[in-house]
């Protein structure tokens, strides 16, 4: 049963609820068939638990900006929770746990931003939050995996231990230096350090490019000409790379949603919603809504160019989400985007090798959405002397 005013949603089955009604393997394309027939904001019900799913930009904006704090929690009856053991930032509730880990991780990135000239090497050092979920899921790669965590370890180790012998107290030079000034703090200590510095070793953030590559590259070589490498500042003589990195984040839709759960008995778009409810953000339905981009269906960079041929945001470029919730990774990954593309880019051509027929562009649905597995050819570009 559906509570008094609850936002409305297909005929529920005892039990069950409508997960018949729903491809687990990708319920996006189910999301958007529900919305079109019960608007923004519908329930379902996975299994006897109620779901609301909050489509579109005004009222995602209105959920996750306006009534921020009401929507904040994170649902904490699902097996992800069991596997984090409740720890971190990612899926931790609203609350002060969460407000100590945010706020200390977002110092940390910051405090890096600034420090460190950002350089590749430093870039794929990131949180190790993401990661002891894969750790633990019986998954084929798990052999593989194993082999390359023996491997990181002893990485982790030696950059530890290479930070301990030349670091300044008080003066740190990078995140590594950073945590380790921060030791005396109650949730850190030397093993969960190695965990941070091994798991970052590998979370890069990749991005595959087939389109418009000849004019970013035409305008990389113009504004780093002479320069050995590019800097994130670079990115605003560079209105074009920004609109193609931008479109490919935006079609990407690398985290297709986000779960949220209400923290007290709330109202959205007129609906009620009661306390404790899972919230489903979903990011998709802003990242392709008719109304919000100029060619909302297709991939083009014109989405984020004005008639000037100037770099635009429009509001709904949210894939980071918003709110207090917002990606905490969000300046680290987009700087990362910036200056990996442009370094590939600059360096590399990037080829569709014939043989390998029409490119199948088909997403695997997840946590995050990524590519099916693909070949391509890498061709070093001309020699230049500057790299
Ligand atoms: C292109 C890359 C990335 C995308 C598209 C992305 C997107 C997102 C999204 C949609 C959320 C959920 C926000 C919400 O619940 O409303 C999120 C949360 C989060 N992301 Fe990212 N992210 C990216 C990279 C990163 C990186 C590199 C890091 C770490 C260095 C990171 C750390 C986090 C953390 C810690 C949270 C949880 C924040 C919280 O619950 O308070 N993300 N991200």
């Amino acid at each position: 049963q559906r509570p008094n005013n609850f936002p409305p949603g297909p005929p529920v089955l005892p039990l069950l609820g409508n997960i018949l009604q729903l491809n687990l393997e990708n319920p996006l394309k189910d999301f958007e068939r529900l919305r079109k027939s019960y608007g923004d904001v519908y329930s379902i019900f996975i299994g006897r638990k109620p779901a609301v799913v909050i489509n579109g930009m005004k009222a995602v904006k209105e959920a996750i900006v306006t009534k921020a704090t009401d929507f904040a929690g994170r649902p904490q009856d699902m097996f992800i929770n069991e596997v984090t053991q409740r720890k971190g930032v990612i899926m931790a509730d609203y609350g002060s746990s969460w407000r100590e880990h945010r706020r200390f991780h977002a110092n940390l990135m910051s405090s890096t931003n600034q420090k460190v000239k950002p350089s590749l090497t430093y870039l794929s050092l990131q949180l190790y939050d993401t990661f002891p979920v894969i750790r633990h899921l019986p998954l084929p790669f798990q052999k593989a995996f194993k082999n390359f965590e023996v491997i990181l370890k002893s990485l982790a180790i030696d950059l530890i231990n290479e930070h301990k012998e030349t670091r300044v107290p008080g003066e740190p030079r990078d995140f590594i230096d950073y945590i380790m000034f921060c030791m005396g703090m109650s949730f850190l200590n030397m093993r969960r350090l190695r965990h941070l510095v091994h798991y970052s070793l590998f979370r890069e953030t990749m991005v595959v490019l087939h389109f418009q590559k000849k004019r970013c590259q035409q305008e990389i070589d113009r504004v780093l000409e002479g320069n050995c490498q590019a800097s994130f500042e670079d990115r605003h003589k560079m209105p074009y790379t920004q609109a193609v990195i931008h479109e490919v984040q935006r079609v990407a839709n690398t985290v297709p949603t986000a779960l949220h759960c209400t923290t007290r008995d709330t109202e959205l778009m007129g609906y009620s919603i009661p306390k404790g409810t899972l919230i489903i953000e979903n990011l998709t339905s802003v990242l392709n809504e008719e109304g919000q981009w100029k060619f909302p269906h297709e991939f083009n960079p014109e989405n984020f160019l004005n008639d000037q041929g100037e770099f635009v945001k429009p509001e709904a470029f949210m894939p980071f989400s918003a709110g207090p919730r917002v990606c905490l990774g969000e300046g680290l990954a987009r700087m990362e985007l910036f200056l990996m593309m442009v370094t590939l880019l600059r360096k590399f051509k990037f080829i569709w090798p014939e043989e390998a027929g029409e490119p199948d562009f088909t997403q695997v649905y997840g946590i995050t959405m990524s590519p099916k597995p693909y070949c391509m050819k890498v061709q070093l570009r001309a020699a230049r002397k500057s790299f």
